[in-house]
């Protein structure tokens, strides 16, 4: 059963926040490519637009898989759901950041098909192995079509083969075009248009010593000349070749290797520098992805112990150690965070990260290398992460009868526990004993783009009767999409409204603010 356990039982912290970030594989699909005719707009929730000033007028729509509506951008129609949803539950302020609604995305992966004179560079036809070129995709920040559009001439110059999905041949089967927005030397109001492309080109072959690697150099080298420091256009980062020849769907395989730029890649998004391997997840919206993240840590207290599960390379957990930091002064009042992650490309990324963390940051921070449950479901919370929740109320008793959470032992433990051994500290992959169970979440933050699977979770904790829903935000990861990033916020125990109504003498005077709790 559960992993995660819940840190620092030696603090009597304020609360210890529990962070899952689970994305549906729908919303992970990269979606198209290509410049907006106006770039960024950035609209708030109380501006009000006109819907056709906010339609996508992508000239692939329909062809191409990536989006899936034209027509009011700024507020998905799955909104209105998603608000009346909250109200039953009791949430009445439900709102939502309609973020970037164009040249939004900085990450896409594409396939690359067709012939070397004709290569198709984009998304599959929904339904199909069919590729469709989509060098005009209004999702993408221009310079990922500007990346696009040099790989497709170098494609065709050099001779390159697309790879063929039937036969299992040709050489360039994918790519993936991330953009990094991080450049310290112009001011922070140019920097996302100014963004560079780390292009990965994942290579039909085991590895460098394949016949055909000498192609992949001169492909990697044209795109440097055309598009890297010393060209005109100055838009691409680094290159970067991934080697895979596996028949499955699985885009990458394990072998990477840099080739040109540089091999570091940073970002700068809820207030720290995160550094992201090619191979480890990234957010495809970084811009709203920040947005979220300040909203977040409002809601993580200072001196808080955090669990960041499904944690990647630990963006969420690192920014709340950065901002969320402590009184330097009273050593035992420290913030823990702890990453749990199955994709063990992503420690890397988060170590270099946490080297770059400033220097008043002094929290204890881990990263496992774990599943966050013994059972995945598709989508949304693991059954037995939900389980384990419930099932902390009864742990919560016994530690309550147990000598653990007396005061005085509270008091003898209050030494900085960076000093004990962090791995000994965190039971990943068993179960909770009484001992770890010392300090309990209080809060569990819920940030989900699988909205159909966040009900389902949102209805099983609430229903569990150890949650109430505080508080619940929008934002619009996904603009051209039903897709939308929720940050959801539990609180351990009942509403106090469901209390009294127990008690039954006050019944009578109760309104149903939570009818489905
Ligand atoms: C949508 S990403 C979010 C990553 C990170 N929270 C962020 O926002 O950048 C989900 C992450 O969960 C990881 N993951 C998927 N299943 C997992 C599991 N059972 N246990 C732990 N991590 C898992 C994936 O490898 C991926 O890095």
């Amino acid at each position: 059963m559960p992993l995660f356990l819940l840190p620092n039982r030696l603090l009597p912290l304020p609360s210890s926040p529990l962070i899952t970030c689970h994305a549906s594989p729908a919303a992970l699909r990269s979606s198209p490519s290509s410049p907006p005719p106006t770039l960024p707009i950035l609209l708030d929730s109380t501006t009000s637009v006109p819907s056709l000033s906010c339609a996508l007028q992508c000239p692939h729509f329909q062809s191409c898989s990536g989006c899936s509506h034209e027509l009011n951008l700024h507020r998905p129609i799955i909104v209105d759901e998603a608000d009346h949803f909250f109200k039953t539950l009791g949430v009445s302020d439900f709102d939502f950041e309609s973020c970037r609604l164009w040249g939004w995305r900085s990450r896409a992966k594409l396939a690359v098909r067709g012939s070397s004179m004709k290569p198709l560079i984009g998304l599959y036809e929904e339904g199909t192995h069919n590729v469709v070129d989509i060098p005009h995709c209004k999702a993408h920040h221009p310079n990922i079509n500007a990346a696009v559009e040099l790989l497709r001439q170098g494609i065709t110059k050099l001779n390159i083969e697309p790879f063929d999905e039937d036969e299992g041949t040709g050489e360039l089967r994918y790519v993936q075009m991330a953009l990094t927005t991080y450049n310290t030397s112009i001011p922070a109001s140019g920097r996302y248009k100014n963004g560079k492309v780390q292009v990965s080109l994942v290579w039909n072959s085991r590895n460098e010593n394949s016949h055909n690697f000498e192609k992949l150099n001169a492909l990697a080298n044209f795109l440097w000349r055309n598009g890297g420091p010393r060209s005109d256009l100055r838009f691409i980062h680094s290159v970067w070749a991934n080697f895979q020849t596996s028949t499955n769907n699985i885009i990458f395989g394990n072998r990477w290797r840099h080739l040109l730029g540089e091999s570091g890649f940073w970002e700068h998004v809820g207030g720290i520098d995160m550094s992201l391997a090619p191979s480890s997840f990234g957010q495809a919206n970084t811009r709203a992805f920040d947005i979220l993240l300040r909203k977040l840590q409002k809601y993580v207290p200072y001196g808080a112990s955090v669990t960041d599960l499904y944690a990647g390379a630990g963006a969420i957990g690192l920014s709340l150690a950065a901002t969320r930091k402590c009184r330097r002064d009273p050593g035992w009042f420290k913030t823990s965070v702890k990453c749990v992650e199955v994709n063990k490309e992503s420690k890397l990324s988060f170590e270099k990260t946490v080297e770059r963390l400033p220097n008043h940051v002094d929290s204890s921070i881990s990263w496992h290398h774990a599943d966050a449950s013994d059972i995945l479901l598709e989508k949304g919370l693991d059954a037995s992460l939900l389980d384990a929740l419930r099932n902390i109320s009864s742990l919560e008793r016994k530690a309550k009868s147990s000598p653990e959470s007396s005061d005085s032992k509270v008091k003898d433990e209050k030494r900085p526990w960076v000093l004990r051994s962090l791995k000994d500290s965190v039971q990943i992959g068993s179960k909770p004993t009484l001992e770890d169970s010392g300090s309990l979440p209080q809060t569990l933050i819920y940030i989900s783009c699988g909205w159909e699977s966040f009900k389902e979770d949102c209805m099983t904790l609430l229903s569990s009767k150890k949650w109430r829903l505080q508080k619940a935000h929008g934002f619009n990861f996904f603009p051209g999409t039903q897709s939308i990033e929720v940050l959801a916020v539990f609180k351990r125990g009942q509403a106090a409204s469901l209390k009294k109504k127990k008690s039954g003498k006050k019944k009578k005077r109760l309104g149903r603010k939570h009818p489905l709790i």
